[in-house]
């Protein structure tokens, strides 16, 4: 049996691959309670809450990142160097910045820009440019095709910062065609690039930087149900 990490402590249940990430652990316990059978938890520890089941037939695993990068980056990290893990596909929710977006829209991060020094650590010379997987892009894409989901896929902001002292700042990204802001894909497909493990974020609008629009949290927990039904049977594949 794999120890134990100060974060993860499955205590004998197993990992399976890939492991979805939301960023709300009890958007993790949903999809656990409602689409997975045979469910087992395989963390509570700090409420992290993480969650392997079967979906047809397949084991997936499913379990919360909490937000920001360092917090995402850290079970990322564990999941790839101490559990194994080779595939992550995070699903979360992400803030529209183009006009043409609406909430419950679908974005899928072929990129991900960033405001974090994340990135610094790897001492590289020059810039990374975080990209997802193509092989997890690809099979999100075929399963969205099959199902008839207009899937929005291009570069995201990984943001360090949710409320925006400058003013400016989500209009310029917008300006370089980002589709959205979110918190936490660059130092999850950085983590994955490192490792040579694969990495996928897809998410749903949860509000509009621009407009105004936003769902509720309670929405944001339970109501994304368009993105978990196209990921899990890629998932499961
Ligand atoms: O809904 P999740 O997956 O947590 O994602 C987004 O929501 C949080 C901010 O409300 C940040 O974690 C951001 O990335
Ligand atoms: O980081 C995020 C996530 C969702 N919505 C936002 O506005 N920002």
């Amino acid at each position: 049996m794999t120890s134990p990490t100060p974060h993860i402590n499955p205590n004998g249940v197993p990992i399976a691959e890939p492991v979805l990430l939301p960023g709300d652990p009890l958007r993790a316990q949903f999809i656990a309670e409602n689409y997975l059978t045979n469910v087992q938890q395989f963390n509570g520890v700090r409420n992290m809450l993480g969650f392997t089941g079967e979906f047809k037939g397949q084991q997936v695993s499913v379990m919360g990142t909490g937000m920001g990068i360092p917090s995402a980056s850290l079970y990322a990290w564990e999941l790839i160097h101490v559990f194994g893990v080779k595939r992550l596909i995070r699903i979360g929710s992400c803030g529209g910045l183009q006009p043409d977006l609406n909430l419950f829209d679908i974005v899928v991060a072929s990129a991900s820009s960033t405001d974090s020094n994340f990135m610094n650590q790897y001492n590289l010379p020059g810039t990374f440019a975080p990209t997802a997987s193509w092989s997890l892009l690809s099979a999100v894409a075929q399963e969205a095709n099959r199902q008839g989901v207009k899937l929005n896929v291009g570069n995201v902001l990984s943001s360090d910062v949710f409320y925006n002292f400058d003013s400016t700042a989500h209009q310029r990204w917008a300006d370089m065609g980002v589709l959205a802001v979110e918190m936490e894909s660059a130092g999850i497909y950085a983590t994955a690039a490192q490792a040579g493990a694969e990495a996928l974020a897809v998410f749903t609008v949860s509000d509009h930087i621009f407009n105004g629009q936003e769902t509720t949290s309670q929405q944001r927990e339970t109501a994304f149900t368009t993105m978990m039904e196209l990921v899990l049977p890629v998932a499961a594949s």
